[in-house]
């Protein structure tokens, strides 16, 4: 698996630990890496971490909109350029949302938004809850279930049946979208990290593979749109939405094309990033036995045995509390942003074109918002006073995540499900580790379910 290690303490192998500042976990080439590329006055702290010490200032400048320019640049200027790793990412996913920039950007945020209202939501709520009861019954008593596998299929089950809901995509159509996605996304991810790409044409067999699920991948896509044009149907699913939006300035629709990327966008940012905060969600249960009962207890009371609908989430208040630990805990490692202007900001000096750095993770982490960080305390978040800024796990501003909404029902959903039948103990002698790629995940994840 591609991705780097991080731990808790500060022993030998660990890139990040509990520190005020804020530090982005490295191994070794990605301290250089990170370091050179970024072009940017970083502080070494170790020598195998990169401290950047302005996570906290950059959440603010994440935020940020300049007030003055026209609102072409004003757009560009608020939302900055991206960086290398998502130039990399582009390769897959064409201009989508996560890569796109600028007005074209802008314009089909507007136009995919309505797909993430909350009347939609319901509706995909019906599909997370189909798929993860029927995870949840192809489980045995006392089997040991690859967890971390398993959430992976499902979160990539629940955007492609989100995507389509019709019989134009078979279930074995879905499980193979979703399979792909993720074989193609391990490795992209891993490869995201690194700036050459010459390795990349070697004819090694994993390249390969990669360039055969990708087109695979790709074929897919451009079938499903094509059964979707012909039959011009609104069948109630995200495609019908992509497919009927049109741009309130111009009148315009989407192109197939651009259809085919934002759909790849989907699946690229909505697998991963959730099959992270779930595994990390159902290992934490069993490392907090106390937890894991007042969250069963809750659920209980509010739901009585009944799959969550979207109003119920505000009144699962400790599960929430939870799931707000987890994906401190499990969020995303780091964005990036590339300054479109020059900036001159608490004393740093940062010319156009610089790459940024900034790790939602180590905020996260910082000792000076979050005593203890390591541990996990629902009760943490209560009477919270913290600034905003301090908790960004979708990020926040124009480039915040568009599926925020989805993710916590998600999260709520498979939870809810999944624990009203088992409960999950880690495997007898499986060690778990802390991994990061994109996320930050616990892996591998093997554990027992007994029925509770
Ligand atoms: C726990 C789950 C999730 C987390 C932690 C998460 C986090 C994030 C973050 C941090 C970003 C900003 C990325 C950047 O600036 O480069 C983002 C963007 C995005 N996310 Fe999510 N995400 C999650 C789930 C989802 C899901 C389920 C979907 C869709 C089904 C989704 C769709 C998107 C899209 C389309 C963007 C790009 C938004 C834009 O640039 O305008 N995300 N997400």
């Amino acid at each position: 698996m591609g991705g780097v290690e991080v731990s808790d303490g500060c022993s030998e192998r660990c890139g990040v630990g509990p520190h005020r500042s804020g530090a982005v976990a490295a191994d070794r080439s990605w301290t250089r890496v990170g370091a050179a590329q970024a072009g940017f006055p970083v502080r070494p702290v170790g020598p195998r971490r990169v401290g950047t010490a302005l996570s906290r200032p950059l959440a603010r400048l994440l935020r940020a909109r300049s007030g003055a320019a026209p609102a072409h640049a004003r757009h560009r200027r608020a939302q900055g350029g991206k960086g290398w790793v998502y130039d990399r990412i582009r390769a897959l996913v064409g201009d989508g949302l996560v890569t796109a920039e600028g007005p074209p950007h802008a314009m089909h945020r507007r136009m995919i938004q309505p797909a993430f209202r909350s009347t939609r939501i319901a509706s995909y709520m019906d599909v997370m809850n189909r798929e993860a009861t029927e995870m949840a019954r192809s489980w045995q008593p006392g089997q040991a279930v690859a967890v971390d596998r398993a959430v992976a299929e499902l979160a990539g089950m629940v955007v492609a049946r989100s995507l389509c809901s019709s019989a134009h995509m078979p279930a074995r159509t879905a499980r193979r979208l979703a399979f792909l996605n993720t074989s193609v996304l391990k490795v992209m991810s891993a490869r995201s990290l690194l700036p050459a790409s010459a390795w990349e044409r070697l004819p090694l067999p994993s390249t390969r593979r990669t360039t055969a699920h990708v087109a695979e991948f790709h074929h897919l896509v451009d079938d499903l749109i094509a059964r979707y044009r012909a039959d011009d149907t609104d069948h109630g699913d995200l495609l019908s939405v992509l497919l009927a939006a049109r741009d309130e300035d111009t009148g315009s629709a989407m192109t197939d094309r651009q259809i085919h990327s934002e759909i790849t966008t989907l699946f690229v940012a909505g697998i991963e990033t959730t099959s992270a905060a779930l595994a990390g969600a159902f290992y934490e249960l069993a490392r907090h036995p106390d937890v894991e009962q007042r969250v069963v207890a809750e659920l209980r009371e509010v739901l009585a045995g009944r799959a969550p609908a979207l109003d119920d989430l505000p009144r699962l208040d400790y599960t929430q509390r939870f799931l707000r630990e987890v994906l401190r805990r499990y969020g995303i490692w780091f964005l990036m942003r590339r300054a479109v202007d020059d900036l001159e900001w608490r004393g740093w000096r940062i010319p156009a074109g610089t790459t940024l750095l900034f790790s939602p993770y180590a905020l996260h982490h910082d000792t000076g918002l979050y005593p203890d960080p390591t541990r996990i305390d629902p009760d943490r978040w209560l009477d919270d006073d913290r600034p905003r800024e301090a908790f960004l796990p979708f990020s926040t501003g124009p480039r915040g995540c568009m599926g925020e909404s989805f993710a916590w029902a998600e999260l709520t959903v498979v939870l809810a499900v999944v624990l009203s039948r088992w409960r999950l103990r880690p495997a007898p002698g499986s060690v778990v580790r802390r991994v990061a790629s994109s996320s930050v995940r616990p892996e591998p994840l093997r554990m027992i379910v007994e029925p509770r």
